[in-house]
């Protein structure tokens, strides 16, 4: 069932068109690909389908109702909630530890600090760094620092990740280490993930993928559709 649904989605900077009518869903569960060429709109839409870009036209729907519309506070209440963030580079908070900030959404969003570091080092462990709960990330490899982020963005079992080349700056078999987890935990709690890549044998970890090219939907098909490096997965 589609529960995130772009329609004919529209969005410049300046003069600048990124989008220039995407229409695609995300169903429940669904871990959707998003793939093309640098420049064709893939950050663009992943950030309008997450309310951190509004669009210039078109429609976002989140369980039918219109995201674009909603006030800025109550999108980001939802990227608190129902929505997980992922990017490349992980973006830690450089003066916390790692159960500190895999705590910080279940704080945020009123859990109690005792329950929040507990859970916090429970999905450390799930992502095989929990000996790193006290760590800060300035002690950590690339690698560590991105599984960390990746258990922070999903320690509150959001509905949907929104994960921009979230291997991008990994070493290609810590990248599939850390993406395997990802797609496993995801698949546990059936979230859903738009995934934004450019490389095929990320793209193939996905259930579909659809492919930008300047601006709109070039074509759709399924990630196992797409090249695999190595032969089987
Ligand atoms: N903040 C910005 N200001 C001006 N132009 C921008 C900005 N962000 C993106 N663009 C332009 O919008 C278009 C789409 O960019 P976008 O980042 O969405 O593409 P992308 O497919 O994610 O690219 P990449 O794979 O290189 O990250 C490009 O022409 C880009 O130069």
């Amino acid at each position: 069932m589609s529960q995130l649904r772009a329609l004919d989605l529209v969005r410049s900077y300046g003069r600048t068109p990124a989008l220039r009518g995407v229409t695609l869903d995300v169903d429940e569960g669904e871990i959707l690909a998003v793939t093309g060429p640098s420049g064709c709109g893939k950050s663009t839409l992943l950030h309008c389908l997450a309310g951190i870009l509004r669009p210039d036209a078109g429609q976002v729907l989140w369980r039918g109702e219109r995201l674009d519309t909603w006030s800025e506070a109550a999108r980001s209440k939802l990227r608190r909630t129902e929505f997980g963030v992922l990017f490349q580079f992980g973006q830690l908070v450089a003066e916390l530890t790692a159960a500190e900030n895999v705590a910080l959404p279940l704080l945020l969003a009123g859990t109690g600090r005792r329950e929040a570091r507990e859970t916090a080092v429970t999905w450390l462990h799930r992502f095989g760094v929990a000996e790193l709960a006290d760590v800060r990330p300035g002690e950590m490899s690339g690698g560590q620092q991105q599984r960390c982020a990746t258990a922070r963005a999903l320690v509150t079992s959001p509905r949907v990740l929104f994960a921009d080349e979230p291997t991008g700056a990994l070493d290609s078999l810590t990248g599939e280490e850390v993406l395997t987890t990802l797609v496993r935990v995801a698949r546990e709690q059936r979230t859903s993930i738009v995934l934004v890549t450019h490389e095929p044998r990320i793209a193939a970890y996905a259930d579909r993928e659809v492919t930008l090219r300047d601006g709109t939907v070039d074509h759709t098909g399924l990630g196992l559709d797409a090249p695999l490096i190595g032969g089987d997965r």
